[in-house]
């Protein structure tokens, strides 16, 4: 799981200059003469602000939760309104409207206006544009439960978590027995927040010029329909577990789509993938699993396309610049607490596409990059295990 990294050298004059930085910094002395002189007084003023955001990310994040809740980005579509006014569509008494107010003008969510009304902010304006995001927010509450005790997260001590009950099959032993009830939520939750995604993806790399495409954990079908609308590709084929395919058929149905696209139910880890189609996504999958199932997951497509097939990885993935916060501290954590998988750089990826049999790796470049990277390879002409 941990990537390589080079051998520490112990008590050379690196390690002894940054024991001397750090101990400098965590003097309170230092402190305060570094929060006056005005060389320094900027670095010390972000740096307060920044801690300070991290005692307060909770209060934050849980006034965007109440914002969602009561449905305020929508109220404000419109235009300003006065806070009198939002109060009754709220459910708050005024005093209790202002304070979420001035909370969220504080967090850019909305703008208070001169004349006293309050706005849309950018931030609640992106969030009225990504109705997939409001979900998240939504479904957040399971995981700041496990989150209360992110020590016997780390220790392994909390199995029950919510995050597993929600995504059962991280933990299941028989993936293949989940009902329809215990995946209708995930597979919501994966679809409201798929368009960006798909959208980033066909943008990359359209997918055009295939003759059958297979989406493996195509969920609902969400991409598959997006496919769909935007390229040629003739035949669609999703795999996912039993209850999953027949939430897409479903959907496939619904659109219109029954004679191009086709879903079928099974355990990748058990049935062999259906085989023909010429290229193959896996779209927020790899991560969802630990490097032994994720090796057995890329050898299972390596051995359903022909040789020189196309695979598609697209995922959030670590080493991305600025999303550290976002893979190795979000979905980190979140990935704990719900039993498997964790965030991977291209590198490593690249290394495990090779293993499993595939050449000619590149990265198109993606529009949000914090979000979704995504690999493109070729299947080699020939399979060998080259698993280490
Ligand atoms: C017009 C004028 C005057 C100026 C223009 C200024 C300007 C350029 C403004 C920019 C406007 C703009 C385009 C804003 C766009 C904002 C967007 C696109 C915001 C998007 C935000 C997305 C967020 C916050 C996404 C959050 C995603 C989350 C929390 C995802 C969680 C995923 C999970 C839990 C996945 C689980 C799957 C599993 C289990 C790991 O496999
Ligand atoms: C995080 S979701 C991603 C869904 C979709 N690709 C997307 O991006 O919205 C992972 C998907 O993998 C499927 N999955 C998990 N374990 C599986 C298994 N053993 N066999 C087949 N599908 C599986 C899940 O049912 C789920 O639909």
């Amino acid at each position: 799981m941990t990537e390589a990294v080079l051998p520490e050298r112990r008590g050379g004059l690196r390690d002894r200059l940054a024991a001397w930085r750090d101990r400098t910094l965590a003097d309170p002395r230092f402190q305060r003469w570094a929060s006056g002189f005005p060389l320094t007084r900027p670095v010390a003023r972000r740096r307060t602000r920044a801690l300070f955001d991290l005692c307060a990310g909770f209060v934050y994040a849980q006034t965007l939760a109440a914002c969602v809740e009561l449905k305020l980005f929508p109220l404000l579509r419109n235009g300003p309104r006065s806070t009198d006014s939002l109060a009754p569509d709220l459910r708050l008494s005024p005093a209790a409207a202002e304070r979420l107010l001035k909370a969220a003008a504080a967090l850019e969510l909305v703008s208070a206006r001169r004349d006293g009304r309050w706005s849309l902010g950018p931030l609640g304006a992106a969030m009225l544009g990504n109705p997939g995001v409001e979900a998240m927010v939504r479904h957040h509450a399971m995981l700041y439960r496990d989150m209360a005790d992110p020590v016997g997260l780390l220790r392994g001590e909390r199995r029950e978590t919510a995050l597993a009950s929600y995504w059962p099959y991280a933990r299941a032993d028989d993936p293949a027995a989940l009902d329809r009830d215990q995946v209708a939520d995930y597979s919501a939750l994966m679809s409201a927040s798929q368009h960006l995604v798909a959208e980033d993806v066909l943008d990359a790399f359209p997918l055009d010029g295939f003759n059958r495409l297979m989406d493996v954990g195509g969920g609902d079908g969400t991409f598959l329909r997006a496919v769909a609308a935007r390229s040629a590709t003739p035949d669609l084929i999703l795999f996912d577990l039993p209850p999953v395919a027949a939430l897409a058929r479903e959907s496939f149905a619904k659109a219109g789509l029954s004679d191009r696209a086709r879903a079928v139910g099974g355990t990748i880890f058990r049935e062999p993938l259906p085989k023909g189609a010429d290229a193959v996504t896996l779209i927020r999958v790899l991560h969802d699993h630990d490097d032994a199932a994720a090796r057995t997951i890329l050898r299972a497509v390596a051995g359903a396309l022909p040789p020189g097939g196309t695979l598609l990885v697209a995922e959030p993935m670590s080493g991305t610049p600025g999303g550290a916060p976002i893979t190795d501290a979000y979905f980190g954590f979140y990935l704990l607490a719900m039993g498997s998988g964790h965030t991977r750089t291209p590198v490593r990826l690249r290394e495990m596409l090779r293993e499993a049999g595939f050449g000619a790796i590149r990265e198109p470049r993606t529009r949000r990059p914090l979000m979704t990277r995504l690999l493109v390879s070729r299947r080699n002409d020939t399979l060998t295990d080259n698993t280490p």
